[in-house]
């Protein structure tokens, strides 16, 4: 007997009949003798939903408040997922993120927990019954305001309420059968890992892997926390999460995967004037608008006009706040204009092995060349290789990749199953 902690996301229980499903497999676990914490995302698209809700009755809406807001697509879940595992026979109580001791700094929107208090779910876990809390959220320790923790936030809740609790297993299910090659969605032929180090797991999720929130696996790698990802939809056995690359044995495959990002946009300073100093006051002007900045390209500046572009990426969501606050230093820093594009993709190849072994850049653009797609952008890291396109072109450069490295599943290996939903 020991004590597991499931997470369900909003794909698993987007509807009645997906409650009652997940309450089975919850019940399933308690009666095979387990302490069961159950950590829950909002049904399905409600936090979207709430999202275009707020955005229609105010275009800027105050952050405390649409927290507030959002919040309550999780507590919908948890109250209803309690009943559906009550009525099976196994008592459970629900707590909202605040209750059950999530502790976090004040960033509206994109919290980070900073302690976990988990008494009252020991208490309900000591009394027998299961723990069902509410994912994505927590309470702020200076201001006592309900914060959340980012889109995807309720991995998090469930690897920092496994660290706290000391449980066996972070159980993270999810509407594929684990951690595949590449987003199933896109490559068919995509193939499970059995298992993947928290190294490549970090690359992965920081790279666009969805599957799981990139501060999740930080969480799970910084405490130790082995994180299991299945499918809530069968019984397959899914990806283990565990390990370091330093253990990895030899034969370890040399490419991990391949991940793919819609969420970034390109923003293009033309002529900029090519002397120290000016690169770093275009981005202390972005870093004090609190915009995280990715990939940074700079042409060679051209002879005659000692001028140069500089391209850089960023989440579309900050393109606007940071376009006004470089529009501010345009006549101090005296670049000619700014161009936004929010038509690009990136794509990034991860691998432990890649340090190790020549070819794998050149293979990787010649997949691409191959398939007539043009670069825009390019970045590496000892494991990765990333490169920006035209949104249009990503899905195939993406299938391009896994081909040529040789990642998909032969047809008696099975394809890769998506359990319903579109994917956001
Ligand atoms: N490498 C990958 N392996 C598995 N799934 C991936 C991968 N990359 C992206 N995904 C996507 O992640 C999705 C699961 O994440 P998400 O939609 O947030 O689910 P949930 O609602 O369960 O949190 C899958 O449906 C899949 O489309
Ligand atoms: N409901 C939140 C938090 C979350 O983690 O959701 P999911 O587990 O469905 O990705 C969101 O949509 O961002």
């Amino acid at each position: 007997m020991g004590l597991v902690v499931q997470k369900y996301g909003g794909s698993s229980v987007a509807d009645a009949a997906g409650i009652k499903r997940v309450a089975a497999r919850i019940a399933e676990t308690r009666r095979a003798g387990h302490d069961v914490v159950v950590v829950v995302s909002a049904m399905g698209d409600t936090t979207d939903e709430l999202l275009d809700l707020a955005e229609q009755v105010s275009p800027l809406p105050p952050a405390r408040e649409l927290d507030m807001l959002l919040t309550s697509g999780e507590r919908i879940s948890m109250a209803l997922l309690a009943m559906a595992t009550a009525n099976l026979g196994i008592q459970a109580r629900s707590f909202t993120g605040s209750q059950a001791g999530v502790i976090t700094d004040s960033a509206h929107g994109r919290a980070r927990i900073i302690d976990v208090s988990p008494g009252r779910i020991r208490d309900a876990l000591d009394a027998g019954d299961v723990a069902v809390v509410a994912g994505f959220q927590g309470v702020s320790v200076d201001t006592k305001d309900i914060t959340t923790l980012g889109r995807g936030g309720s991995d998090t809740t469930a690897v920092a309420l496994a660290a706290a609790l000391g449980a066996d297993v972070c159980e993270i299910y999810t509407d594929v059968d684990g951690v595949f090659t590449a987003d199933p969605r896109i490559v068919p032929a995509a193939r499970r890992l059995e298992t993947v180090t928290y190294e490549e797991m970090l690359e992965l999720a920081a790279s666009g892997a969805k599957v799981l929130m990139l501060r999740c696996v930080e969480y799970a790698r910084r405490y130790g926390v082995p994180v299991h990802v299945r499918s809530s939809f069968s019984p397959r056995p899914g990806t283990l999460v565990a390990g370091s690359m330093e253990d990895l044995p030899v034969e370890h495959a040399i490419i991990t995967g391949v991940a793919h990002d819609r969420s970034e946009a390109k923003i293009t300073v033309v002529g900029v004037p090519d002397k120290p100093g000016t690169a770093a006051e275009l981005f202390e002007h972005v870093a004090a608008a609190g915009i995280n900045i990715d990939m940074i390209v700079q042409n060679v500046s051209a002879a005659a006009t000692g001028l140069t572009d500089v391209s850089f990426t960023l989440p579309k969501a900050d393109g606007q706040a940071a376009m006004t606050a470089l529009s501010q230093v345009q006549g101090s820093v005296g670049f000619g204009s700014l161009r936004f594009d929010d038509q690009v993709g990136k794509l990034s190849l991860i691998g432990a092995g890649m340090r190790s072994n020549p070819g794998v850049s050149a293979r990787f653009f010649k997949a691409l060349a191959d398939s007539g797609i043009n670069i825009e952008m390019i970045s590496t890291s000892e494991i990765r290789i990333s490169v920006v396109t035209r949104d249009s072109a990503l899905d195939d450069a993406v299938r391009a990749v896994h081909t040529a490295f040789g990642l998909d599943a032969s047809a008696d290996e099975g394809r890769a199953t998506v359990y319903g939903g579109t994917g956001r």
